[in-house]
């Protein structure tokens, strides 16, 4: 097990009202306020947990989803390790807005490799009994993006809300040891190709 701790920096994205700030505060304070304020630009919180045995600080930054907000939020992109793209299942056009999401974190995060950026998918409000989302439509959607991980959560009735951050957790350690396998990879092919006199310099 190792010591040291990791600084991972996730980021909440989805419409405005889908539950991004009551996640965040369920997660790190365990507290759930039934009538929240829009957020304005951002807010971050960091919470330490242990995951398969690796020691990470979360920082968890929570974006304002209404487009007003637009110019405030997108610079706070950059440097992210992980996107939760959040919706709500009881309002369907924030279902559709996953995609719109998606674009914008790739784009003003200048993801270079999209294909393989840990997303994953939050539909919150479970707890409500009108839903206009079904958890079919929703793991559809993540298989044919990017097969992302697929979560339903209620921040009110702390449904998988650890569980959610801990997957986030999971899939970038899952990244990082994917480019740690790759940098082993080339360190042999260079060694190999020394051996056979062909070096350069
Ligand atoms: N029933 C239910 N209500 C929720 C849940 N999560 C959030 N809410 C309510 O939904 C409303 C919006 O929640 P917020 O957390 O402020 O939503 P947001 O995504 O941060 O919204 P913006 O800051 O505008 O982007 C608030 O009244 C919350 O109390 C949930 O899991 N279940
Ligand atoms: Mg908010």
């Amino acid at each position: 097990m190792s010591g040291k701790s990791l600084l991972l920096k996730v980021i909440l994205l989805g419409d405005g009202g889908v539950g991004k700030s009551s996640l965040m505060n369920r997660y790190v304070t365990n507290k759930f306020d039934s009538q929240a304020f829009h957020t304005i630009g951002v807010e971050f919180l960091n919470r330490d947990l242990e995951v398969d045995g690796r020691f990470v600080t979360l920082q968890i930054w929570d974006t304002a989803g209404q487009e007003r907000f637009k110019s405030l939020r997108t610079p706070f992109y950059r440097g992210a390790d992980c996107c939760l793209l959040t919706f709500s299942v009881d309002d369907h056009q924030s279902f559709e807005n996953l995609g719109h999401w998606q674009k914008e974190f790739v784009c003003y995060a200048n993801v270079k490799d999209p294909d393989h950026f840990p997303f994953v998918v939050l539909g919150n409000k479970v707890d409500k009994v009108e839903r206009q989302v079904t958890t079919e439509e929703a793991q559809a959607w993540c298989l044919e993006n990017g097969n992302y991980p697929y979560l339903e959560t209620s921040a009110k009735d702390d449904t998988n809300v650890a569980v959610a951050f801990e997957e986030a957790v999971r899939q970038v350690l899952a990244v990082e040891e994917q480019l740690e396998h790759c940098m082993l990879g080339h360190t042999i092919d260079l060694r190999s190709s020394a051996k056979s006199g062909s070096s350069c310099c």
